[in-house]
């Protein structure tokens, strides 16, 4: 069994029930649990800023599936709502899973990068993950709470239900 963190991400097509229709497919993937999710976070697009807002949040996960088993479950997910692959790397979204943690494993695939390549200068990324992971360290040995202590918040807010 390992833990999996899984980034969410949306800025098109209602971002907030992007990602709660995305909550409920990833518990139901197969030989999968889905732990816990943090609160959902608005941010200002990083890169081009001519696109809307984005919304976005991490889960903890529970799985026996191999890392691309889960990334292929993940992309099945992505497709059903909508996202079309063949869209810009830096232009709006339906919906982004991207997997960021794989227990302590450090992946090096065609396909899959892991620990996620850009994590460390997210703040859409590390707040959320501190807030259901206030203790992780990284495979690097890196402490989460350090990473996040050098991450300016840039605006980050939660979103009050
Ligand atoms: C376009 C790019 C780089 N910018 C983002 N910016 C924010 N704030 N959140 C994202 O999830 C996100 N995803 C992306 O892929």
């Amino acid at each position: 069994m390992s833990l999996v963190y899984i980034g969410l991400g949306s800025n098109l097509s209602k971002p907030e029930q992007q990602l709660d229709n995305a909550l409920k497919s990833l518990s139901a993937i197969p030989n999968t649990e889905l732990v816990c999710c943090s609160s959902f976070y608005v941010s200002q697009p990083m890169g081009p800023k001519d696109q809307p807002d984005f919304v976005n949040a991490v889960v903890l996960l529970k799985t026996t599936l191999e890392p691309l088993a889960l990334l292929e479950q993940t992309q099945k997910i992505e497709l059903l709502q909508g996202r079309e692959r063949k869209e810009n790397r830096w232009g709006p979204r339906t919906l982004d899973l991207d997997i960021l943690l794989y227990g302590d494993r450090i992946i090096d695939l065609p396909d899959l990068v892991v620990p996620h390549y850009g994590m460390k200068a997210r703040e859409f990324v590390l707040y959320p993950l501190l807030e259901i992971a206030e203790n992780l360290i990284l495979p690097s040995g890196e402490k989460l709470s350090k990473l996040v202590e050098s991450c300016p918040k840039n605006g980050l807010r939660i979103i009050e239900f």
